[in-house]
């Protein structure tokens, strides 16, 4: 409390003039709280996460960025590792859009704003690393007492700018801690770091960005030159400078012998205007030449060492690959058996093969039946139904219809059976283990003759039915106990699919999301998970499959308060075995055996994402910079 009333009478005395042993950084910052940003340092206000919503908006802006820095985050995070730093990229609103922190302190991270969607503009925050850097355009630390709302004054706070291409301010780097050493100093390490990497960041963007023109990097020492070159600029064909690094911008007006606060940008100037050269001088930076021969010199008769990179072709379009149908692609969410089943499913579908579905019960074999119907252009309907559950004397007239009179209590006028009732559709067999043998060569006919004979009925009549049949007993098994038939067996078997257990996939936290998101939405009460309560969903082993679950979140949602699912909303799992909790998404690539595999398992996720790199690098655990690593790798290309 006591420092609290210190920090807002030093705030006063500085707003009336007195001199102040602060940087002047955060002196200009606290008039601005007081004069622009109206701000009382008497009223402080908690962290500001913004919705979820708004979030993905800010992400989706950014993704580009995000991709790029991601690389250059981990490579800092490594460098701060165990000392309790967390890493924030925000954007130009200052909305934090990327994130890297300890996994132990989350609470108290989410508490103190450093965090995913943490909002850290100046004119909301008041003087704070990555809001001030916003408004200077300057690398700074925002040291504990330094920042004008008490709320944050625990907080150490290093940021770094990143300009685009254009030499507009597009993201900030910062590096914070939730406790420091009480002098400034202590920081000056981190802000080098921070300050090395964003220009890392800011070269990384240059090259992706332009990397069909001319890029001239460089250095003041030849060493550095090809591994880590301070600056870079690219250049179109006649010289003129298409976009720049940040250092670029200020190194080329001193170089020009011009002061960078007064000077125009240099986009769109000659390249000549700054150094001693032109364009045809280029192809003498490249490579081929030893680095020390690599020289350029400014117009104030500065020296450089420079790196010409040519333009490189723009890679031809490959044809794009073969989406999954929206149907399809939303059955998971990248598990690798799923996606397997995914791709298969996906060709077969606008096929006549008959398909067999293998599944425990409640994995989800008949929304699998239906999304292949979906995708397979078939303008009938889907017909479903459970051998199992129809007595077994009903079944015929059931699935074959009966002619007019054809027995007693038959209708005169005779009636449809569900087979006709799916022409032009998709016939689902659930449980088709379960129907009775005498049928089962009638069956066979419709599938190999394409038409059926009503009971009673003499002539038969053309049918164009898909059949998906689906079981949960192994077919073979019942061959060989002589209660299936094998000719029908194979007749069915052409196109098996088998339904991964839930307790085997690796999607399960994916599906888990999606399920309460859904089925809360269903149940009109807005509801979400509580990390016990989700980690007790994720020790469960799931023996009734996707359908156990459902019903469980159904039960999670209308019993839970203050719309969050605790454990003591969830059934008593009690009596089911202890399982290892299910494998992060993230091991699905360290997984995949074959490139065919990973190439399918990431093409599932894309198709399922709509091509959202940020949403597919999110499902899969891993960064946006992986994402695109791995397409290009495996030639995946977003449909056009
Ligand atoms: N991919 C999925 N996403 C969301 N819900 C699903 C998914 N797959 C299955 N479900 C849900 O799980 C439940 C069981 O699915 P389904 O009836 O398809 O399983 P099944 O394997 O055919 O079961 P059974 O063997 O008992 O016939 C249903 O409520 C279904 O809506």
């Amino acid at each position: 409390m006591a420092g609290e009333r210190e920090h807002i009478r030093e705030i006063e005395q500085v707003l009336s003039g007195a001199r102040s042993a602060r940087d002047d950084i955060v002196v200009q910052s606290w008039l601005r709280c007081i004069d622009t940003h109206r701000l009382d340092p008497a009223r402080p206000t908690e962290a500001y996460i913004v919705p979820d919503t708004q979030l993905r908006e800010h992400r989706e802006q950014s993704e580009r960025l995000i991709a790029i820095a991601r690389s250059g985050l981990e490579t800092l995070f490594k460098q701060v590792a165990g000392q309790n730093y967390v890493l924030l990229l925000a954007d130009a609103k200052g909305v934090t859009v990327d994130f890297l922190g300890d996994p132990l302190f989350m609470d108290q991270l989410r508490k103190a704003g450093l965090y995913l969607g943490s909002e850290w503009s100046e004119s909301r925050t008041g003087t704070c690393g990555v809001g001030s850097c916003i408004v200077t355009g300057e690398a700074m630390t925002i040291h504990q007492t330094d920042h004008f709302d008490t709320t944050h004054t625990p907080l150490s706070c290093t940021a770094a700018p990143i300009f685009d291409t254009k030499g507009e301010l597009t993201a900030v780097l910062d590096i914070s801690l939730l406790r420091s050493p009480q002098p400034k100093v202590s920081q000056n390490l981190a802000l080098h770091l921070v300050t090395a990497s964003a220009r890392r960041i800011e070269l990384a963007n240059l090259m992706a960005q332009m990397h069909s023109e001319w890029v001239l990097r460089f250095s003041r020492s030849p060493e550095f030159l090809d591994v880590d070159p301070e600056a870079a600029i690219a250049l179109d064909a006649s010289g003129r400078i298409l976009g720049t690094t940040r250092g670029a911008a200020l190194l080329l007006a001193q170089a020009g012998g011009i002061d960078w606060r007064l000077s125009p940008s240099p986009i769109g100037q000659p390249i000549s205007r700054f150094l001693d050269m032109d364009v045809d001088d280029l192809p003498n930076l490249t490579r081929g030449r030893p680095t020390e021969e690599r020289l350029v010199f400014g117009r104030n008769g500065s020296a450089l060492f420079a790196h010409a990179i040519e333009p490189q072709p723009t890679s031809g379009r490959r044809a794009p690959v073969e989406v999954l149908p929206g149907p399809i692609a939303e059955l998971s969410g990248g598990d690798p058996a799923m996606t397997a089943v995914q791709m298969r499913a996906a060709k077969l579908a606008r096929t006549a093969i008959p398909i067999l579905i293998h599944g425990e019960t409640g994995s989800g074999k008949e929304v699998l039946a239906r999304a292949i119907h979906d995708s397979s252009g078939r303008a009938g309907p889907f017909v479903a139904i459970n051998c199992a559950a129809i007595p077994e004397h009903l079944i015929e007239s059931e699935l074959f219809g009966h002619a007019a009179g054809a027995f007693t209590g038959a209708t005169a006028k005779g009636r449809k059976g569900l087979i006709e009732s799916a022409d032009g559709g998709t016939l689902f067999l659930d449980e088709i283990g379960d129907m009775p043998y005498a049928l089962q060569s009638r069956l066979l006919r419709v599938i190999a003759e394409r038409e059926l004979v009503p009971v009673g009925g003499i002539a038969p009549r053309p049918v164009d039915i898909k059949i998906i049949s689906a079981s949960h007993h192994d077919l073979r098994q019942l061959v060989a106990e002589g209660r299936f038939r094998e000719d029908l067996f194979y007749r069915l078997n052409a196109a098996p699919l088998t339904l991964p257990p839930l307790r085997e996939r690796t999607d399960f936290e994916w599906l888990l999301e999606r399920l309460v998101g859904e089925r809360a939405r269903l149940a009109g009460r807005p509801a979400k998970l509580s990390a016990a309560a989700r980690l007790a969903l994720i020790r469960h082993d799931w023996p009734g499959n996707i359908r156990e679950l459902v019903n469980a979140v159904d039960l999670a949602v209308a019993l839970c308060e203050d719309e969050t699912i605790q454990p003591s909303d969830l059934p008593d799992f009690g009596a089911s075995r202890a399982a290892p909790p299910a494998p992060s998404a993230s091991l699905v690539a360290l997984r995949a055996p074959s490139l065919e595999e990973e190439r399918g398992a990431l093409l599932a996720v894309l198709a399922a994402t709509g091509w959202n790199i940020s949403e597919a690098a999110r499902r899969l655990g891993v960064d946006r910079t992986t994402v695109h690593r791995r397409m290009k790798r495996l030639r995946l290309e977003a449909p056009n």
